[in-house]
Formats: structure tokens, sequence, C-alpha cells
């Protein structure tokens, strides 16, 4: 079974189109990553994924996880992680450990509190991320690498089977961001975690990735990866 199977699927935004066909196939257990331009479709392209933009009059078919995305359903199996909201969590009044619990809500249930079971999902989350020591501290008070990784422990608590990321290191220094895509490399090839992660990260994609795509013109290209045989240079 494939984690992710587009089939032109095209999209637009009123009258003006974004997506002209793609295809795509991300194997489960599979590393894929997504270049392109600004403007070329990337996290529109992420927003289809995670089920925020309707399909309603597109054409082309689109599984996700065996299943059609216009009756998907089971959320918990894909993991999100954003780009870098330094700003946006800098007076964010949450914890560290709040942030991660509200990804468990749908086992909680709005109106009860975290039990044991959940307080130890969180925990483990944190001590995959190595951020376990900061669980009571606000957000917002963390650096732009810790708070991924916290990121990282949210989507990471659910146990998904796809991880989808939007430039998760943007603006994070060399060293975290290093640190951040060993912990995903990890995921993937220890627990087979499939991951689709949207980068412009181009000299580290050797290694990491094993299938790179260009989004280009609203159609996707497969690129041969850094260091193969017939690469070109161009990611
Ligand atoms: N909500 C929207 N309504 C109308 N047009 C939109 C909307 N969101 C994005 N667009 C347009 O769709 C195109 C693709 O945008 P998108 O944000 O998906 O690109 P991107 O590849 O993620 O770019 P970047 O690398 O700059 O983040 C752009 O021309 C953008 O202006």
């Amino acid at each position: 079974m494939n984690a992710i199977e587009m089939k032109g699927l095209t999209f637009s935004y009123g009258g003006t189109r974004v997506l002209n066909g793609v295809d795509l196939t991300v194997p489960q257990g599979g590393f894929a990553a997504l270049t392109g331009d600004n403007g070329a479709g990337k996290s529109t392209l992420i927003r289809i994924l995670l089920g925020e933009l309707s399909l309603t009059g597109e054409t082309g078919s689109f599984q996700m996880l065996g299943k059609d995305i216009r009756q998907f359903g089971d959320w918990k199996e894909v993991g999100y992680v954003p780009q870098n909201g330094m700003d946006a969590y800098k007076d964010f009044p949450a914890s560290v450990e709040e942030i991660i619990q509200a990804n468990l809500y749908s086992q909680i249930g709005l109106f009860r509190f975290a039990g044991k079971k959940e307080k130890e999902k969180v925990t483990e989350a944190l001590c995959e991320v190595g951020m376990e020591p900061y669980r009571k501290r606000l957000i917002g008070k963390l650096s732009g690498g810790q708070q991924q990784r916290v990121l990282l422990a949210r989507a990471l608590v659910n146990r998904p089977h796809l991880l989808i990321l939007d430039e998760p290191t943007t603006g994070v220094d060399e060293k975290n961001t290093e640190e951040f895509y060993r912990l995903i490399k990890n995921f993937n090839r220890d627990d087979h975690m499939t991951v689709f992660m949207v980068t412009h990260d181009r000299k580290r994609l050797a290694g990491l990735a094993d299938t790179i795509f260009r989004l280009e013109n609203g159609v996707m290209r497969q690129i041969t990866i850094p260091g193969e045989a017939g690469f070109d240079g161009d990611i």
C-alpha cells in the first residue's frame, strides 16, 4: 500500500489553477522531500494532504493510507509539523506538556483531564525528542529549535503512520537542524514512519530522503538524488 497516491490531481483557487495534474506516489515507509520555487503550490499540496482544502469539482484521484481522501477520517494516523512558528508562540500561554496533550483530545475527550495513560504518552513523545526536562516550560520561552522538537513530539504522540513536515527547520540554527533531521530519519528508519517533507534545504537532502520531488508549473517532477548517477544539480 502507498501512503500517498495522487494521480492527475488538479486544484484551483477560484478560477486560478495551482495544481495541474499532480502525480505523486510515496510508498509506506518511504521518505520523500518536496522542493519548488515560492508560489509553486507546496503549501497548497500540504493543505490538501491535511484535508483542509475541498477537492469538490477537481479532477484526478488521491488516496491516503489506502483510502480515498474524500472518505478519509483517521487523522490520528497523520502527524503534522508546521513551519517554525517562533513569533506565533511568543506569548502563547501554554506549556510544552499542554501543547502535546491537546493533540490527544480525540482520546481524552473534551471534558476529561488527561489520565495516567495519556500522561505516559506525552512523556514518551517528549523523551523521544529530548525535551522531557522542558515539559512545564511555556512554549514561547523556548528557542526555535526546541519549539520544533516540541511540535515534532506533538505530531508523534499519536504514533502516526504518515508524518508531514512543512519547512520544519526554517530559522533554526545548523546544529539544531542537523539534530532535527537525525530524529526524523530515525523515526523513518526504525519505526517505518512514512515522511513527506517540504524543504528548501537542498544540501541536506542527500542521505536523508529516498525520493525528491519538485513542483513546477503545477506538475510534479521526480528528481535524481544528489550523489546518484544522473544528478544534474537541479533541486
Ligand atoms: N487562499 C488562497 N487563495 C488564492 N490563492 C492562493 C491562496 N493560497 C495560495 N494561493 C496562491 O496559490 C499559489 C501557490 O501558493 P502556495 O502557498 O501553495 O505556494 P508555495 O509553494 O507554498 O510557496 P512558498 O514557498 O512561498 O511558501 C500562489 O500563486 C499563491 O498566491
